[in-house]
């Protein structure tokens, strides 16, 4: 049996327009994450990134080819296994002015997923929120504030924690430093760093920046026009890339490294 507890097998995605034009957004991905790892996925604009953790998160479904949780294909799913893959499996995205929503509380945001599935009453979702937001080192009190009320880093942290309510195995990691500045995307890296040593989740981190790949990540898959094009060890497909468009992620990033140390990242 793989030893990935989330993985795409063979899986083709092609979308259809209102003019009959069809775009193939994946051919043949083959992709997954096992328990503990960071596992990068790299590639310019376009390349299927998103298509690609749409289908892994059950968001989308794919044209051909198949999603596997703990080995089971999508389609031998049970109920049990629906639910258990529903609760195991969360993202965190990029964005965090946009992805909280602005009405809401943070402990009704962060337990959103209580609410659905179990229908947990208020007092015990409160309750769990707290819990999750020491996870994240954010104190207690927030619980009842409303997202605009925090800094860009505070809400990715809430983010974060609402990925966590419950007790995922896997987190899809959709570029979540890019909209904040260099020291506290830093803070996010070593939080999520911590998370994963603590709870041994494994990790889809979707990025443009390759730094960020190479401080973090223990894999890494370079997906060019929806074709995985290299996958393995970061320190074999970045330190020695055997693809040409491999090689031209590389060096654009150490062109990029060349500037001014305030503008770079480093985790
Ligand atoms: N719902 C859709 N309908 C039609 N085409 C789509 C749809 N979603 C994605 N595509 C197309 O599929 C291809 C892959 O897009 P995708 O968003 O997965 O790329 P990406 O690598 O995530 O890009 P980015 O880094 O800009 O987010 C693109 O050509 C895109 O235009």
């Amino acid at each position: 049996m793989s030893e990935y507890i989330l993985e795409a097998v063979d899986v083709s995605k092609s979308f259809h327009g209102r003019r009959g034009e069809t775009t193939q957004a994946l051919t043949g991905v083959d992709f997954g994450v096992a328990a503990g790892e960071m596992v990068g996925l790299v590639g310019e604009s376009g390349s299927g990134k998103t298509t690609l953790t749409r289908i892994l998160l059950g968001i989308e479904q794919p044209t051909s080819g198949t999603v596997r949780f703990r080995g089971t294909p999508r389609d031998r799913f049970t109920a049990e296994h629906r639910r258990d893959y529903f609760n195991s499996v969360s993202a965190v995205f990029q964005n965090p002015y946009s992805s909280l929503n602005p009405r809401r509380r943070l402990w009704d945001i962060i337990t959103e997923r209580r609410s659905i599935e179990r229908r947990a009453p208020k007092a015990e979702r409160r309750a769990r929120a707290i819990e999750l937001l020491s996870l994240v080192s954010l104190p207690a009190e927030y619980a009842d504030r409303f997202p605009h009320q925090l800094s860009g880093g505070q809400r990715q942290r809430v983010a974060i924690a609402r990925g966590l309510c419950e007790d995922p195995d896997v987190i899809v990691l959709d570029e979540p430093m890019s909209a904040l500045d260099v020291s506290v995307s830093a803070q996010i890296a070593n939080l999520l760093l911590d998370l994963q040593e603590k709870f041994s989740i494994g990790y889809i981190f979707v990025a443009h920046d390759m730094h960020m790949v190479r401080h973090l990540c223990h894999r890494v898959a370079v997906l060019l026009k929806g074709q995985i094009v290299e996958q393995g060890a970061v320190a074999d497909v970045l330190g020695n890339p055997r693809h040409e468009y491999t090689r031209r992620l590389v060096a654009a990033s150490e062109l990029r490294s060349l500037e001014p140390e305030e503008e770079r990242v480093h985790p």
